[in-house]
């Protein structure tokens, strides 16, 4: 594993709060959460303040979501409507991250998910703790996020239902649904939240130990309390993976850009053509990095689709699994791949007073394309009410100047 690597420990618990403490306290800046969440426009005011922390002797950052009193219960359908005003960086996972946390209420309470509707306050904090986390992680430009087992604690936990017990049942289905590992204990007081949980498996690419990396950031996220005999923390360890140390070979590619990918393929010329999108989104959402169509001419002289799946290894049971529900196929190819990624990074540039990401990709240390985020681009052109053609190339002499 090659990369930049983000290992989530939850062996003392997760929340969302926590989790979001955890990347402030690893340098996220609290603007970047703020901005990601004022982005959605919420009705109610929702503001996010970090101070410094102590849990069980050891220092963190405990982050709080202070929101407005509001009566709105939210439905996922509401929550994927403010969330299609975030960054595409943020909106995709962050959709996620509310799918699955509908999905489990849903089972939970044996009603189809549309009718569920998150918990009244508690829901807002979710919206600020999610996107929050998502910015963060985008920030920190993780190629790959892995996941400890995560401590689950026990006993009762109070809920808008009454107490319910510990590991809580929408807790368990969200492990349940991504084959992640829990465990009980090891004290009898709710260590892991379904926000916490929610997030961790949605944007885990996988889970166990710290991999094999060298730290960079460390952030510790405190929880609430301070039990006795517990360090009420998650932590958060941002690294390069799988570095020898060695320096990259100057006459060839490097090979610390180089990641083991595989590429699923198969062929299709009986699937209704309006069904394509959606399959190409469900495969996007569980963590295919590219899918692609290609048209081509089939046997007794059809016309059909080449079906082509980018994923890295990890991801291949679940894709495979929207390939066979999702089309009329009944077999796939799968081809192990050396996918190559130039390492990349986002600068933000102000552009007539307005802030525009850009993703610059670098070759041999050599910025070789810059490329400004369309939709910063798209808002600012609208608030200056330009062309975004215009803005774009405006944004792109910021970059030059910079
Ligand atoms: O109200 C419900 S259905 C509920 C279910 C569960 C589990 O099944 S688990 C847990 N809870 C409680 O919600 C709070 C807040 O959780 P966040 O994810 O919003 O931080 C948590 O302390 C659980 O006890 C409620
Ligand atoms: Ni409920």
């Amino acid at each position: 594993m090659t990369g930049r690597c983000g290992w989530i420990d939850a062996t003392g618990g997760i929340s969302g709060d926590m989790l979001l403490g955890a990347c402030v306290d690893a340098g996220v800046e609290l603007a970047v959460v703020q901005a990601a969440i004022d982005r959605l426009g919420l009705p109610e005011a929702v503001r996010v303040t970090a101070e410094p922390a102590m849990r069980a002797g050891l220092g963190g950052t405990r982050v709080r979501v202070e929101a407005d009193p509001t009566d709105v219960r939210r439905t996922l359908a509401d929550v994927l409507a403010l969330l299609d005003r975030a960054d595409a960086a943020v909106r995709d996972p962050a959709a996620a991250v509310f799918r699955a946390l509908a999905e489990a209420e849903a089972r939970v309470h044996r009603m189809p998910v549309e009718q569920v509707h998150f918990h009244e306050v508690g829901a807002l904090d979710s919206i600020a703790d999610v996107v929050g986390v998502v910015a963060g992680f985008a920030s920190l430009r993780l190629d790959r996020v892995v996941c400890s087992q995560i401590a689950l604690g026990g006993g009762r936990a109070d809920t808008a239902h009454g107490p319910i017990p510990v590991p809580g049942p929408a807790v368990i289905e969200l492990l349940r649904g991504h084959d992640a590992p829990g465990v009980g204990g090891p004290v009898e007081t709710e260590l892991a939240t379904p926000t916490g949980v929610a997030l961790a498996v949605t944007l885990a690419d996988g889970f166990g130990p710290l991999p094999g990396l060298r730290p960079e950031l460390v952030g510790v996220g405190a929880g609430e309390r301070d039990p006795v005999g517990h360090a009420n923390i998650t932590r958060l360890v941002v690294g390069a993976a799988g570095e020898t140390g060695s320096a990259a070979d100057p006459t060839g590619p490097d090979p610390r850009e180089d990641h083991e990918a595989v590429v699923l393929e198969t062929n299709v010329d009986d699937l209704d053509p309006r069904l394509w999108p959606a399959v190409l989104a469900d495969l996007l959402d569980a963590g295919a990095s590219d899918t692609w169509l290609t048209p081509i001419l089939m046997k007794k002289g059809r016309p059909a689709h080449t079906l082509s799946v980018l994923t890295a290894p990890e991801h291949i049971a679940a894709l495979e699994r929207i390939v066979f529900t999702g089309t009329t196929t009944i077999g796939l190819r799968r081809r192990r791949v050396t996918k190559r990624a130039l390492p990349r990074e986002t600068i933000t540039v102000e552009v007539h007073g307005h802030p525009v990401r850009v993703k610059l990709a670098r070759l041999d240390g050599e910025v070789v394309n810059a490329v400004p985020e369309y939709d910063d681009v798209a808002a600012a052109a609208a608030a200056e009410g330009v062309p975004v053609a215009v803005m774009l190339d405006r944004a792109r002499a910021a970059v030059q100047d910079r």
